[in-house]
């Protein structure tokens, strides 16, 4: 199944807030007719209520994908509705963190083609990176829906197995928050040094933004970016020793922070 057949035979989004609006935003600018697609979502916004898409009408019977994008806590009541397209020819994709693949085949039966997919926020600018893999009854062409729906905000990684799919979370789907609050402690370490809150925040969000596209860009690691930053017996290295110390330092703090995450989207699956 291509892009096109999304287009012939259409697209059901279930929720459409920042995830499922970001994957449909992409999806309009990569050249979806907004009549192929058909959203379900209690509180339209404005935006989704000015794309012309299908808002809370009557749904195709046989489309070519659903993707559902509520959350896990909203999906056992918000499925239902979509339990008819199961089983047949429409291939489910689904955002959500937690519910496992056995979860949806308890929901929605056995014979279903199923996708999980984990993007992340960063998808609102085409700069997502999505982890997908699928259940047994997806097809390999199946698969490739998936990656042509999920690249329309981004990269797109195939998993072995799902159970991949817990640290995928912990790093990638998640890991946008981590990044974000590196750029708020920045900030604030800067304030606390006497620099006004703006020039802070303009410093820290510019070396953030500067160092992750020159991690992308360099065909060195990770590691020698960060060597070729720290001169010997420098500025650098005195901070490094704070921040690399294998009892207090950010290895064990993100091991932790990234065992918590896993642990949570443990107990959101049951
Ligand atoms: N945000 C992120 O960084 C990521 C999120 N995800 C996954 O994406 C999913 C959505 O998250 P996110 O977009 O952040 O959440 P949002 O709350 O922004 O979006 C969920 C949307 O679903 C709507 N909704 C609630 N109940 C129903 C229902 N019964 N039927 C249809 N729509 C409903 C909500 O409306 P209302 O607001 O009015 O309740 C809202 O618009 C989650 O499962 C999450 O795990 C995955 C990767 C990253
Ligand atoms: O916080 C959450 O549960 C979702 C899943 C990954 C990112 N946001």
């Amino acid at each position: 199944m291509s892009f096109e057949t999304i287009s012939e035979r259409g697209l059901v989004i279930l929720g459409c807030g920042r995830m499922g609006g970001a994957i449909l935003e992409g999806l309009l600018k990569g050249g979806l007719p907004a009549n192929a697609v058909w959203v379900i979502d209690p509180n339209p916004s404005g935006w989704l209520t000015g794309t012309g898409v299908h808002l809370n009408t009557e749904l195709p019977a046989e489309p070519a994908v659903v993707l559902l994008a509520v959350k896990p806590q909203m999906m056992a009541d918000a499925l239902p509705q979509l339990q008819a397209m199961a089983g047949g020819d429409t291939l489910f994709v689904t955002v959500a963190a937690g519910i496992t693949m056995e979860g949806y085949e308890r929901m929605l039966g056995g014979e279903t083609r199923l996708v999980r997919a984990m993007p992340n926020t960063p998808a609102a600018i085409g700069r997502g990176v999505t982890a997908i893999v699928g259940n047994p009854k997806a097809m390999t062409g199946d698969l490739d829906t998936a990656e042509a729906l999920m690249s329309a905000v981004g990269q797109v990684v195939r998993l072995e197995n799902e159970g991949q799919m817990d640290a995928v979370i912990g790093v990638s789907g998640s890991g946008p928050a981590y990044v974000f609050h590196l750029i708020e402690v920045m900030a604030a370490a800067g304030e606390a040094e006497g620099l006004a809150p703006e020039l802070a925040l303009q410093l820290a969000k510019a070396t953030v933004a500067g160092a992750g596209a020159l991690a992308e860009q360099s065909d060195e690691t990770p590691s020698k970016l960060r060597e070729n930053v720290t001169s010997p017996g420098g500025t650098t290295a005195a901070a490094l020793e704070v921040l690399m110390d294998p009892q207090t330092g950010m290895p064990p703090l993100m091991r932790r922070a990234v065992a918590a995450n896993i642990a949570r989207n443990r107990e959101l699956g049951k």
